[in-house]
């Protein structure tokens, strides 16, 4: 196995996960390597999440996320539209349930990014996922990298770095851990899970 993976449960290699879950802490650089490996092979879906967060300067409606008020976030949850949701750092993130089946259907790889929440949720309810939780090279590296970007104020930053703890105390419960030291590595790595390539 590649030197930047670790503890993987290997996949027989004639059944295509179909479904793959991208989780880690915030700012480890989830982002970043699915936009480097889509770039490459855009036939990776991507489902775009709503969410009640603001829209970070460059974001776009439809694309990064749709950003919704609460009040559509409610009536999303109420009618079940929501393949999982959850609340993070004082917003709530939600994976439209629609689009995700009608990919798999027709048997496109599919990738969710979203946090551990409701990466147990997806577990609980499609145990033919594979979880993939991205680490940082070290803590002081995912401090540098959440502040680096610089889109979050001090407290916001602190509430991600609280979540991030129990985050990367939960790494053993995910079936492959990749260690994001280089996003060209990480992503080739996510491409091979994920059997594209
Ligand atoms: N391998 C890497 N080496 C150095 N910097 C990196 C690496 N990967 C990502 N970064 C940088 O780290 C910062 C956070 O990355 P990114 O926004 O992709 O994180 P994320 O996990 O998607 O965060 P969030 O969960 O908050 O959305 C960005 O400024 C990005 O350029
Ligand atoms: N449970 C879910 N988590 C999600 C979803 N979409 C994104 N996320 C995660 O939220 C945090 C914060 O994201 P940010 O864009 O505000 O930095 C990060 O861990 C995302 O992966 C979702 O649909 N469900």
């Amino acid at each position: 196995m590649a030197a930047t993976s670790r503890g993987t449960t290997p996949v027989p290699p004639d059944v295509r996960p179909r479904l793959t879950v991208l989780s880690g802490p915030s700012g480890v650089g989830k982002s970043t390597v699915v936009a480097h490996m889509r770039k490459e092979h855009p036939e990776v879906w991507l489902s775009v999440s709503a969410t009640t967060r603001k829209p970070r300067p460059g974001e776009k409606h439809g694309v990064h996320y749709f950003f919704v008020s609460d009040e559509e976030m409610d009536k999303l949850i109420a009618n079940s539209e929501l393949l999982e949701w959850a609340e993070f750092a004082g917003n709530r993130y939600g994976t439209p349930r629609g689009a995700v089946l009608e990919r798999l259907e027709a048997g496109e790889p599919v990738l969710l990014e979203i946090d551990l929440q409701g990466a147990r949720l997806v577990r609980e309810s499609m145990s033919e996922a594979q979880l993939v939780f991205l680490a940082p090279p070290s803590w002081d590296e995912l401090v540098r990298r959440l502040t680096g970007r610089g889109t979050e104020a001090p407290e916001v930053i602190e509430r991600r770095l609280a979540a991030a703890k129990i985050e990367l105390a939960a790494e053993a419960e995910f079936d492959t851990t990749l260690v994001n030291t280089s996003v060209e590595d990480v992503a080739r790595e996510l491409l091979a899970l994920m059997k594209v390539v």
